[in-house]
Protein backbone atom coordinates (compact mmCIF):
# COMPACT_ATOMS: atom_id res chain seq x y z
CA UNK A 1 0.00 0.00 0.00
CA UNK A 2 1.69 3.03 -1.09
CA UNK A 3 2.41 5.58 1.20
CA UNK A 4 1.37 9.23 0.14
CA UNK A 5 2.20 12.19 2.07
CA UNK A 6 2.51 15.87 0.65
CA UNK A 7 5.27 17.58 1.79
CA UNK A 8 5.82 21.24 3.36
CA UNK A 9 6.68 22.33 -0.27
CA UNK A 10 3.92 21.04 -1.74
CA UNK A 11 1.33 22.02 1.08
CA UNK A 12 2.71 25.49 0.36
CA UNK A 13 2.15 25.24 -3.40
CA UNK A 14 -1.68 24.38 -2.63
CA UNK A 15 -1.92 27.26 -0.16
CA UNK A 16 -0.62 29.97 -2.54
CA UNK A 17 -3.25 28.29 -5.28
CA UNK A 18 -6.47 28.24 -3.31
CA UNK A 19 -5.46 31.40 -1.80
CA UNK A 20 -5.48 32.70 -5.23
CA UNK A 21 -8.63 31.22 -6.30
CA UNK A 22 -10.52 32.28 -3.34
CA UNK A 23 -9.60 35.65 -4.25
CA UNK A 24 -10.30 35.46 -7.18
CA UNK A 25 -13.85 33.55 -7.29
CA UNK A 26 -16.35 35.97 -8.61
CA UNK A 27 -19.46 36.23 -7.18
CA UNK A 28 -21.40 32.82 -7.29
CA UNK A 29 -24.64 35.41 -7.90
CA UNK A 30 -25.29 34.37 -11.31
CA UNK A 31 -27.16 31.52 -10.23
CA UNK A 32 -29.18 33.43 -7.62
CA UNK A 33 -29.70 36.11 -10.50
CA UNK A 34 -30.82 33.26 -12.84
CA UNK A 35 -33.53 31.78 -10.13
CA UNK A 36 -34.92 35.36 -9.58
CA UNK A 37 -36.11 35.58 -13.02
CA UNK A 38 -37.03 34.47 -16.02
CA UNK A 39 -34.57 36.89 -18.43
CA UNK A 40 -35.13 37.65 -22.65
CA UNK A 41 -32.82 35.32 -24.83
CA UNK A 42 -30.75 39.32 -25.12
CA UNK A 43 -31.17 39.56 -21.54
CA UNK A 44 -29.57 35.89 -21.00
CA UNK A 45 -26.49 36.79 -23.76
CA UNK A 46 -25.85 40.32 -22.07
CA UNK A 47 -25.43 38.31 -18.38
CA UNK A 48 -23.19 35.60 -20.20
CA UNK A 49 -20.80 38.36 -21.79
CA UNK A 50 -20.91 40.56 -18.53
CA UNK A 51 -20.35 37.70 -16.50
CA UNK A 52 -17.62 36.22 -18.82
CA UNK A 53 -15.66 39.38 -18.76
CA UNK A 54 -15.43 39.56 -15.41
CA UNK A 55 -13.92 36.04 -15.13
CA UNK A 56 -11.28 36.40 -17.87
CA UNK A 57 -10.18 39.44 -15.12
CA UNK A 58 -10.45 37.43 -12.74
CA UNK A 59 -8.66 34.53 -14.29
CA UNK A 60 -5.36 36.39 -15.09
CA UNK A 61 -5.07 37.73 -11.39
CA UNK A 62 -5.36 33.76 -10.55
CA UNK A 63 -2.63 32.85 -13.11
CA UNK A 64 -0.10 35.52 -11.82
CA UNK A 65 0.25 33.82 -8.86
CA UNK A 66 0.39 30.49 -10.19
CA UNK A 67 4.34 30.07 -9.05
CA UNK A 68 6.78 30.75 -11.80
CA UNK A 69 3.77 31.54 -14.37
CA UNK A 70 5.17 35.50 -14.81
CA UNK A 71 8.69 34.08 -15.31
CA UNK A 72 7.14 32.16 -19.11
CA UNK A 73 8.07 33.86 -22.26
CA UNK A 74 5.16 37.04 -22.16
CA UNK A 75 3.78 36.09 -25.19
CA UNK A 76 3.50 32.53 -23.93
CA UNK A 77 2.05 33.72 -20.96
CA UNK A 78 -0.77 35.25 -23.53
CA UNK A 79 -1.25 32.02 -25.20
CA UNK A 80 -1.80 29.65 -22.33
CA UNK A 81 -4.94 32.45 -21.22
CA UNK A 82 -6.16 32.33 -24.23
CA UNK A 83 -5.88 28.82 -24.80
CA UNK A 84 -7.86 27.99 -21.37
CA UNK A 85 -10.34 30.84 -20.80
CA UNK A 86 -13.24 29.09 -21.99
CA UNK A 87 -12.54 25.94 -20.17
CA UNK A 88 -12.23 27.77 -17.35
CA UNK A 89 -15.41 29.74 -17.64
CA UNK A 90 -17.11 26.03 -18.23
CA UNK A 91 -14.58 24.59 -15.25
CA UNK A 92 -16.16 27.52 -13.16
CA UNK A 93 -19.77 27.19 -14.16
CA UNK A 94 -20.06 23.45 -13.63
CA UNK A 95 -18.85 24.57 -10.29
CA UNK A 96 -21.52 27.00 -9.81
CA UNK A 97 -23.87 24.54 -11.33
CA UNK A 98 -23.06 21.69 -8.32
CA UNK A 99 -22.52 23.60 -5.63
CA UNK A 100 -25.07 23.01 -3.15
CA UNK A 101 -28.69 24.61 -3.45
CA UNK A 102 -32.26 24.12 -1.57
CA UNK A 103 -34.26 21.31 -3.19
CA UNK A 104 -35.56 22.11 -6.45
CA UNK A 105 -33.29 25.06 -7.12
CA UNK A 106 -30.94 23.19 -9.52
CA UNK A 107 -33.61 21.88 -11.45
CA UNK A 108 -35.02 25.76 -11.42
CA UNK A 109 -31.23 26.69 -12.63
CA UNK A 110 -30.90 23.69 -15.55
CA UNK A 111 -34.34 25.02 -16.76
CA UNK A 112 -33.29 28.62 -16.92
CA UNK A 113 -30.08 27.32 -18.36
CA UNK A 114 -31.81 25.52 -21.38
CA UNK A 115 -34.04 28.17 -22.20
CA UNK A 116 -31.34 30.97 -22.14
CA UNK A 117 -30.63 31.04 -26.03
CA UNK A 118 -28.35 28.51 -26.04
CA UNK A 119 -29.31 26.49 -29.28
CA UNK A 120 -30.58 22.51 -28.14
CA UNK A 121 -27.92 21.01 -29.63
CA UNK A 122 -25.12 22.04 -26.69
CA UNK A 123 -27.35 21.15 -24.24
CA UNK A 124 -26.58 17.85 -23.75
CA UNK A 125 -22.60 18.14 -23.80
CA UNK A 126 -22.74 21.13 -21.49
CA UNK A 127 -25.11 19.48 -19.14
CA UNK A 128 -23.71 15.91 -19.05
CA UNK A 129 -19.98 18.34 -18.05
CA UNK A 130 -21.99 19.99 -15.51
CA UNK A 131 -23.26 16.49 -14.00
CA UNK A 132 -19.87 14.74 -14.31
CA UNK A 133 -18.30 17.83 -12.45
CA UNK A 134 -21.05 17.19 -9.41
CA UNK A 135 -20.45 13.89 -9.27
CA UNK A 136 -16.68 14.39 -8.08
CA UNK A 137 -17.99 16.16 -5.65
CA UNK A 138 -14.35 18.49 -5.53
CA UNK A 139 -12.82 20.31 -2.41
CA UNK A 140 -11.46 23.62 -3.40
CA UNK A 141 -8.08 22.64 -3.15
CA UNK A 142 -9.41 20.28 -6.48
CA UNK A 143 -10.35 22.77 -7.76
CA UNK A 144 -8.27 25.26 -7.64
CA UNK A 145 -5.51 22.95 -8.66
CA UNK A 146 -7.92 21.88 -11.27
CA UNK A 147 -8.21 25.45 -12.70
CA UNK A 148 -4.57 26.28 -13.22
CA UNK A 149 -3.65 22.66 -14.28
CA UNK A 150 -6.03 23.55 -16.74
CA UNK A 151 -4.55 26.82 -17.51
CA UNK A 152 -1.04 25.59 -17.47
CA UNK A 153 -1.57 22.98 -20.44
CA UNK A 154 1.58 22.54 -22.26
CA UNK A 155 0.19 22.06 -26.23
CA UNK A 156 -1.96 25.23 -26.57
CA UNK A 157 -1.56 27.04 -29.43
CA UNK A 158 0.85 29.33 -30.31
CA UNK A 159 3.06 28.31 -26.81
CA UNK A 160 6.54 28.30 -27.80
CA UNK A 161 8.31 26.53 -24.78
CA UNK A 162 6.27 23.96 -24.02
CA UNK A 163 8.74 22.61 -22.12
CA UNK A 164 8.60 25.64 -19.40
CA UNK A 165 5.03 25.19 -19.19
CA UNK A 166 5.17 21.32 -18.49
CA UNK A 167 7.94 21.89 -15.58
CA UNK A 168 5.07 24.57 -14.02
CA UNK A 169 2.13 21.68 -14.46
CA UNK A 170 4.06 18.71 -13.41
CA UNK A 171 4.37 19.74 -9.61
CA UNK A 172 0.50 20.78 -9.87
CA UNK A 173 -0.33 17.82 -11.23
CA UNK A 174 1.69 15.63 -8.39
CA UNK A 175 -0.16 17.55 -5.68
CA UNK A 176 -3.51 16.99 -7.35
CA UNK A 177 -2.63 13.32 -7.72
CA UNK A 178 -1.62 12.77 -3.59
CA UNK A 179 -4.49 14.70 -2.60
CA UNK A 180 -7.12 12.70 -4.55
CA UNK A 181 -4.96 9.43 -2.99
CA UNK A 182 -5.46 10.97 0.25
CA UNK A 183 -9.29 12.26 -0.27
CA UNK A 184 -10.49 9.35 -1.75
CA UNK A 185 -8.64 6.76 -0.29
CA UNK A 186 -11.01 3.98 -1.57
CA UNK A 187 -11.48 5.46 -4.86
CA UNK A 188 -7.87 4.55 -6.41
CA UNK A 189 -9.48 5.46 -9.91
CA UNK A 190 -10.04 9.38 -8.97
CA UNK A 191 -7.46 11.28 -9.97
CA UNK A 192 -7.54 9.83 -13.47
CA UNK A 193 -11.51 10.65 -13.28
CA UNK A 194 -10.81 14.28 -12.47
CA UNK A 195 -8.19 14.22 -15.32
CA UNK A 196 -10.48 13.14 -17.72
CA UNK A 197 -12.96 15.73 -17.05
CA UNK A 198 -9.97 17.87 -18.42
CA UNK A 199 -10.85 15.69 -21.91
CA UNK A 200 -13.88 16.49 -21.94
CA UNK A 201 -13.87 20.20 -21.00
CA UNK A 202 -12.00 20.64 -24.30
CA UNK A 203 -14.31 19.13 -26.08
CA UNK A 204 -16.88 22.17 -25.02
CA UNK A 205 -14.34 24.35 -25.75
CA UNK A 206 -14.76 23.37 -29.67
CA UNK A 207 -18.29 24.14 -29.39
CA UNK A 208 -17.83 27.66 -27.58
CA UNK A 209 -17.90 30.07 -30.53
CA UNK A 210 -21.17 28.32 -32.30
CA UNK A 211 -22.90 28.40 -29.16
CA UNK A 212 -22.57 32.57 -29.17
CA UNK A 213 -23.36 32.93 -33.05
CA UNK A 214 -26.80 30.56 -32.57
CA UNK A 215 -27.31 32.27 -29.76
CA UNK A 216 -31.53 32.66 -30.15
CA UNK A 217 -31.23 36.47 -31.25
CA UNK A 218 -29.56 38.38 -34.07
CA UNK A 219 -27.12 41.03 -34.00
CA UNK A 220 -24.93 39.37 -31.20
CA UNK A 221 -22.16 42.09 -29.68
CA UNK A 222 -19.12 41.18 -28.13
CA UNK A 223 -16.65 43.07 -26.49
CA UNK A 224 -13.12 43.59 -27.94
CA UNK A 225 -11.69 41.12 -24.89
CA UNK A 226 -14.09 38.49 -25.00
CA UNK A 227 -13.43 38.84 -29.69
CA UNK A 228 -10.16 37.85 -28.52
CA UNK A 229 -11.10 34.87 -26.25
CA UNK A 230 -14.00 33.67 -28.22
CA UNK A 231 -12.76 33.45 -31.74
CA UNK A 232 -15.69 35.60 -32.62
CA UNK A 233 -16.21 38.91 -35.10
O1 LIG B 1 -23.14 33.14 -16.50
C1 LIG B 1 -22.81 32.04 -16.89
N1 LIG B 1 -21.64 31.45 -16.57
C2 LIG B 1 -20.65 32.17 -15.78
C3 LIG B 1 -19.38 32.28 -16.61
C4 LIG B 1 -18.25 32.86 -15.79
C5 LIG B 1 -18.04 32.09 -14.49
C6 LIG B 1 -19.31 32.00 -13.66
C7 LIG B 1 -20.45 31.40 -14.48
C8 LIG B 1 -23.73 31.20 -17.77
C9 LIG B 1 -25.17 31.73 -17.85
C10 LIG B 1 -26.03 30.71 -18.59
C11 LIG B 1 -27.46 31.21 -18.77
C12 LIG B 1 -27.48 32.57 -19.48
C13 LIG B 1 -26.62 33.58 -18.73
C14 LIG B 1 -25.22 33.10 -18.55
N2 LIG B 1 -23.70 29.81 -17.28
C15 LIG B 1 -23.37 28.76 -18.06
C16 LIG B 1 -22.91 28.84 -19.41
C17 LIG B 1 -23.51 28.28 -20.51
C18 LIG B 1 -22.79 28.51 -21.71
C19 LIG B 1 -21.65 29.25 -21.51
C20 LIG B 1 -20.72 29.68 -22.54
C21 LIG B 1 -19.48 30.21 -22.17
C22 LIG B 1 -18.60 30.62 -23.18
C23 LIG B 1 -18.95 30.50 -24.52
C24 LIG B 1 -20.20 29.97 -24.88
C25 LIG B 1 -21.08 29.55 -23.89
S1 LIG B 1 -21.47 29.64 -19.86
N3 LIG B 1 -23.46 27.62 -17.39
C26 LIG B 1 -23.86 27.94 -16.12
C27 LIG B 1 -24.10 27.12 -15.01
C28 LIG B 1 -24.47 27.71 -13.82
C29 LIG B 1 -24.63 29.11 -13.73
C30 LIG B 1 -24.39 29.94 -14.85
C31 LIG B 1 -24.01 29.34 -16.03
Amino acid sequence: KEKVEITKAQRALMKVIVDAYNRHKIPQDVAKKLLQDQYSAEENFLLLTEMATSQVQVLVEFTKNIPGFLSLNHEDQIALLKGSAVEAMFLRSAQVFSQKMPNGHTEVLEERIRKSGISEEFMTPMFNFYKSIGELHMIEEEQALLTAITILTPDRPFVKDQQAVERLQEPMLEVLRKLCVLQHPQEPQYFARLLGRLTELRTLNHYHAEMLTSWRMNDHKFTPLLCEIWDVQ
